[in-house]
């Protein structure tokens, strides 16, 4: 018989095996419905086999027990290995083969190329004209030149408006001068900017004959291409360790009124001429793209990260036997506890959804880019805006939730570093501050569905995009046992009602004396309430359609349970807010629970099968208790042995400090 759970092998512990055989569904199948197609699904499985047969691609030692030199180190080399051998493993034009490639590899620790692919490349792509791509994107696609983005300041990061670095236009010799006028000036942060980059796509003031023109992109060649080194005028460096990403460099940079052509700017949308005169880009925020790109691809990306910590608390869940349910001879998985259970499956529900809900997002970035590049057109850049400040806000908040209880579900094992769960949460909760702070990008999100609800107030309802109709549909009460549409209208009457509540006290508090700004600031924690929810619904209703749209009826199925399962959590978690006026009632309160829990009991036999399907390899994981064998007492107790602590029996540190205190106190 084919096993519908691919992962099954001989030798693997046997508990694990058990829950693989319980699989309702082929693993294969739904990592297709995953990656969003059979042939990448495939290619994944494929590309991850043949790395294994590359020993040099492997880690040298296991990351935990390196240091920051070494980590940056053993990034760079493996980079250089995978370089030789790249062609061969992947289609170098496929990006999705790339990305899993990278990730297979290069790990999540950081790496002297990561701000390279994702936004030097992309912002040069999106904001440089054709003859700049003649100039530096092939060189950049290539690699002969490395790049990174550099816009945040020691000073400045959300309020893009106030950053200091000046690029000043001086007519007569047709050139910008960079300038870092004060210490909060400094660029602080980029990735890969530290020591890696000779070149960075720079974020200064555009000014022009003594007028400011805000925040405009500049390329600018950082080091010499031969030796290295920092050009003249150029001040860079690393900032230091931080909480994960340390196998990367992040960086600092000042300018002292350093020289760079006319031609710099990048200037596909706006551009100055050689007499100064200013061309005004077609919309005002076209050159923020590289960051709504990032943006669009951060659900997805951290869904998978979601989805790493999961495969390792459910796997180990299944292996770790303790305490007893009815039968007194014989202790439980601590996967059978309900608790257990609630605490883990909502979150693999939320990493499908997430997942799912940013292929559409990518999507729709890749439409813009394309209407803007082939006819100027924007008029997608508002929506994608708000929608993507809070996605990446709403998702990073609970992927970092969800990773931290299913580091709590592995018990003491899962604050070891073997469990790799405390790396995984690093990297994760750094997307609720990168790319926008996340309460910063909630608040982008509100005025968009503040002017939203003035539009409906005014009578003009029919401008309102798709997305936000609902805020403009009367109230009906609703069977919540119709199924998912039910749902749905429910918490769309929950977001409707906050959204307006929220722009009515807005309003509210103008009318009474104060300027717009202080009133927002007085709404701002009901506003982000409504972006969230706002959100919310928005995953849930791609949930929906993802799911809808599957062919093969036992993968549906198993995603119908959790299906079911995040409608109930999600509404039981926002219960309050309809419960209040008598919208929702306690029956309908009691219903969403029992569903709740009963969905729990669904899962429980493909809970492994569905984190089996995201098909991590090992390496990928990098995790000694969540490694797919399931052996993790042996393993747990090799990794120990292989800590440099144990290379001796006795460390010099106890040679030289402690045996003579010890010797002391005996006198
Ligand atoms: C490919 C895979 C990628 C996955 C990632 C995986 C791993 C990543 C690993 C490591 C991290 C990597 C990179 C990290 C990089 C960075 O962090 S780069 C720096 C990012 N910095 C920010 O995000 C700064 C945040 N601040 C802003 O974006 C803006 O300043 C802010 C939007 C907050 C405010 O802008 P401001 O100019 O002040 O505008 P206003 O508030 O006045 O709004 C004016 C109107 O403009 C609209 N608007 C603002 N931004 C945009 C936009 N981008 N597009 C469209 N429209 C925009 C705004 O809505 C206002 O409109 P209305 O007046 O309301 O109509
Ligand atoms: C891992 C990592 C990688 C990064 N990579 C890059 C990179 O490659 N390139 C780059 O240029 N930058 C990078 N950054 C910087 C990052 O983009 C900024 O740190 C981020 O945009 C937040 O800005 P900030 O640090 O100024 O936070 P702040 O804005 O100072 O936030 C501090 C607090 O102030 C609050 N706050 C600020 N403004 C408002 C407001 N208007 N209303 C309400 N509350 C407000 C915030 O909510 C937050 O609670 C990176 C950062 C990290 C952590």
């Amino acid at each position: 018989m084919a096993f519908l759970n691919k992962e099954i092998r001989d030798g693997d512990n046997q508990d694990l095996t058990e829950e693989r055989r319980t699989a309702t569904f082929d693993t294969d199948k739904m990592a297709e419905v995953i990656y969003g197609s059979e042939k990448l699904a495939r290619r994944r499985r494929e590309i991850s086999h043949a790395v294994s047969r590359i020993p040099e691609l492997a880690d040298s030692r296991p990351l935990p027990f390196l240091d920051r030199f070494e980590k940056v180190t053993e990034g760079t080399r493996k980079l250089s290995v995978l370089d030789r051998h790249l062609a061969e493993l992947i289609d170098v034009n496929d990006n999705g083969e790339a990305l899993h490639l990278y990730h297979e590899v290069m790990g999540m620790e950081g790496h002297p190329l990561a701000l390279h692919e994702v936004m030097f490349v992309p912002a040069l792509i999106g904001q440089a004209s054709d003859e700049q791509y003649e100039k530096w994107l092939g060189r950049a696609k290539r690699r002969e030149i490395i790049g990174c983005y550099a816009q945040t300041e020691l000073g400045h990061g959300s309020n893009l408006r106030k950053l200091e670095t000046t690029a000043t236009y001086t007519p007569s010799t047709q050139e910008f001068i960079l300038h870092t006028p004060t210490i909060t000036a400094l660029k602080w942060w980029p990735g890969a900017l530290g020591k890696s980059s000779n070149y960075a796509v720079v974020v200064a003031d555009l000014i022009i004959k003594d007028k400011s023109y805000g925040p405009h992109p500049f390329i600018v060649q950082l080091r010499d291409e031969k030796t290295h080194q920092p050009l003249p005028g150029i001040t860079v460096g690393d900032i230091g360790p931080k909480m994960a990403f340390n196998g990367g460099d992040n960086g600092y940079l000042g300018f002292d009124n350093f020289r760079i052509p006319r031609e710099n700017l990048l200037n596909r949308h706006s551009r100055v001429e050689a007499d100064g005169t200013y061309v005004r880009p077609p919309h005002a925020k076209i050159g923020h793209s590289a960051m709504i790109r990032v943006r669009s691809h951060m659900a997805t990306g951290q869904g998978w990260l979601l989805g790493h910590a999961l495969t390792i608390a459910i796997r180990y869940s299944a292996v770790r036997i303790q305490g007893f349910l009815e039968d007194k001879s014989h202790e439980v998985k601590v996967l059978d506890y309900q608790t257990q259970q609630h605490r883990l499956f909502p979150a693999i529900a939320r990493a499908y959804a997430f997942i799912f809900c940013g292929f559409e997002t990518i999507r729709l970035y890749d439409q813009l880019i394309l209407d803007m590049n082939s006819n100027g057109n924007t008029s997608g850049m508002a929506d994608l805006h708000a929608l993507t400040s809070g996605l990446k806000s709403v998702v990073t908040h609970f992927v970092g939730q969800g990773i931290e209880q299913a580091r709590m579900a592995c018990g003491g094992h899962g604050y070891s570093m073997a469990s790799y769960i405390s790396e995984i949460y690093g990297v994760a909760i750094g997307g609720c501050t990168y790319e926008g702070e996340n309460m910063v990008m909630l608040l982008q999100l509100a005025r968009y569905l503040v002017k939203s609800v003035e539009l409906v107030k005014s009578g003009k309802a029919n401008q309102l995009g798709p997305m936000v109709a609902y805020l403009a549909v009367a109230d009906h009460k609703v069977n919540l046992a119709t199924g998912p549409d039910s749902y749905v209208k429910m918490f769309q009457y929950i977001s409707k009602r906050q959204s307006w509540k929220a722009t009515e006290k807005f309003l509210k508090f103008m009318e009474n004396g104060d300027s717009r700004d202080v009133a927002w600031n007085k709404t701002a924690v009901e506003l982000t309430r409504a972006s969230r929810l706002h959100t919310r619904l928005y995953i849930m209703e791609t949930f929906i359609r993802r799911v809808e749209s599957v062919t093969d009826i036992p993968v549906k199925s198993a995603l119908t349970d959790l299906l079911n399962l995040h409608l109930n959590y999600e509404l039981l978690d926002v219960a309050s807010y309809a419960l209040e006026d008598g919208f929702m009632s306690s029956n309908q309160m009691d219903f969403i629970k029992n569903q709740l829990y009963s969905s729990l009991e669904k899962i429980r036999p493909n809970a492994v099968s569905l984190v089996d399907s995201f098909q991590f390899s090992d390496m990928q994981l990098r995790s000694v208790l969540g490694r797919r064998d399931g052996h993790v007492y042996q393993n747990l107790f090799d990794w120990a042995k292989s800590s440099p602590l144990n290379k001796t029996d006795v460390l010099p540190s106890v040679t030289q400090y402690l045996k003579p205190m010890m010797e002391k106190a005996k006198l």
